[in-house]
């Protein structure tokens, strides 16, 4: 019988030491502590109709980077990042070493909100300890329940724009001394240099792209730009990092705000925040709405009869569709496991609205392709286009031929990725 109190930190999408109050946490109040790393990909059920298809190599790379480098930061600590192959191999870590206490970021998944719980129901004695990590916000903050979230992003914008965001943590000075389990097999951390252009997982990387682009005059034109379709300097890219939490949303918010201090506000350095509040919005959204976040009705309609047919689904993942600039992005997302925001809402009101397909398909298609991949995002946005979510709009139909002369009119976009670098890596 151990009589030490032993923590335990489940890192998922939040693999970063700055900024996590978990960490924290557990740092006051346990003796022992065993860090663990298992993503929601490997907890979600193997039999669960929505997982039918491998995640690309982008997804798969930027997180083996993100994991190491998160390994190499507790290492500094002294203590080893174990990466269990499964769920049972988790609750079984928890049993096996007497486990007091869970510490776990709140996520609004609903596959990881029940894997939760049955850790809960499995050890009636484990306290489970939430943070609120991943969110500008602190549930007990917001200014309505769940129940009562707002139907649309304005309202619900203009109720939580004036509250406070609190400023982020510095990286704790010391840990609790680390439990080991050397004589359980646990997977290796796959150590991996291949990145593909300026997407380095990892908080070190994460952090190295926030003060370069805050050090930058680019938060004062963001909002010109940032409706192209191409060019790492015409959005922030910081969606990657955010969604596997080695940059937190608070630390961006605060980054702008002290850029707005030394070089002015505008319209633009506004922007980003702004568009931080929509990734909130969608996050909210998703910890409320739960499963109708999956169904073809969405949030409050009936089922709706959607068409499945895969040959037409495949030629939209493949580049086929024959509308350029929707197999231009296609072929981008493919080739780099990022898509700009303007393509991602073609490329979805041509599969809803111009194909007929299920917008299902394409959120899933997305969820295992995009390294930004964020359930409420992804979800919440997809339900959106297709008219069955947040929106007073009842359809957000794009006309594909006015958006190439407005975004892409020289078709420079187009043939890049028709032509040249589709041949090249294709
Ligand atoms: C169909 C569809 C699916 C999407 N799926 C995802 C997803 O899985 N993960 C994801 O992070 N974003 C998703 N988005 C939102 C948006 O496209 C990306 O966040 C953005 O393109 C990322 O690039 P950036 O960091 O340069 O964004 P910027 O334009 O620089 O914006 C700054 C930050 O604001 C947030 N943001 C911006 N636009 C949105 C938006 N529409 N909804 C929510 N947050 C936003 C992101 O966190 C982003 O990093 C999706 C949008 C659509 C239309």
């Amino acid at each position: 019988m151990n009589d030490k109190k032993r923590g335990l930190i489940w890192f998922g999408n939040d693999c970063r030491i700055s900024d996590n109050n978990l960490l924290i946490r557990a740092n006051h109040e346990v003796e022992e502590l065993i860090c663990v790393y298992l993503p929601y990909s490997k907890i979600t059920n193997s039999e669960d109709e929505r997982t039918p298809v491998a995640r690309s190599e982008h997804l798969e790379r930027f997180e083996h980077k993100s994991v190491s480098n998160l390994a190499e930061s507790l290492s500094r600590y002294g203590h080893r990042l174990y990466t269990p192959h499964d769920f049972p191999q988790l609750c079984q870590i928890i049993d096996t070493l007497q486990i007091n206490t869970l510490y776990r970021a709140f996520h609004p998944g609903m596959y990881e909100q029940e894997a939760e719980k049955a850790i809960a129901q499995t050890f009636p004695q484990l306290t489970v300890c939430n943070a609120y990590t991943g969110s500008l916000f602190h549930q007990s903050q917001l200014p309505f329940t769940p129940e009562t979230l707002p139907a649309t992003f304005t309202q619900f914008r203009k109720r939580v724009e004036h509250l406070t965001i609190v400023e982020p943590l510095e990286q704790p000075v010391t840990l609790p001394a680390p439990i080991g389990i050397d004589c359980m097999s646990t997977e290796p951390i796959f150590m991996t240099e291949a990145t593909f252009g300026n997407f380095v997982g990892g908080e070190d990387a994460g952090q190295n792209h926030l003060s370069h682009y805050f050090s930058s005059q680019l938060p004062h034109s963001y909002k010109l730009v940032r409706n192209q379709l191409d060019g790492w300097d015409n959005s922030t890219k910081f969606s990657p990092w955010l969604a596997s939490g080695n940059l937190s949303a608070r630390q961006i918010w605060h980054s702008v705000i002290q850029f707005e201090r030394d070089h002015g506000a505008n319209d633009s350095s506004y922007w980003i925040k702004f568009e931080l509040l929509w990734r909130e919005f969608f996050h909210w959204y998703s910890a409320w709405h739960q499963e109708k976040l999956f169904h073809s009705g969405g949030i409050s309609k009936e089922p709706q009869l959607w068409d499945d047919d895969a040959a037409t689904l495949e030629a939209w993942i493949n580049g086929e569709t024959g509308f350029d600039i929707v197999d231009a992005c296609m072929r981008q997302l493919k080739n780099t496991g990022f898509m700009s925001n303007r393509g991602r809402q073609l490329v979805a009101s041509c599969l809803i609205h111009e194909l007929g397909l299920d917008w299902r398909l394409g959120a899933l298609y997305f969820e295992h392709n995009l390294i930004d991949y964020d359930v409420g995002s992804n979800w919440g946005n997809w339900q959106y286009i297709a008219g069955v979510g947040a929106d007073a709009k009842p359809v957000r139909r794009f006309d594909l031929d006015k958006q190439t002369q407005m975004y892409d009119p020289s078709r420079a976009f187009i043939n890049r990725w028709l032509d040249k670098e589709w041949q090249k890596c294709g």
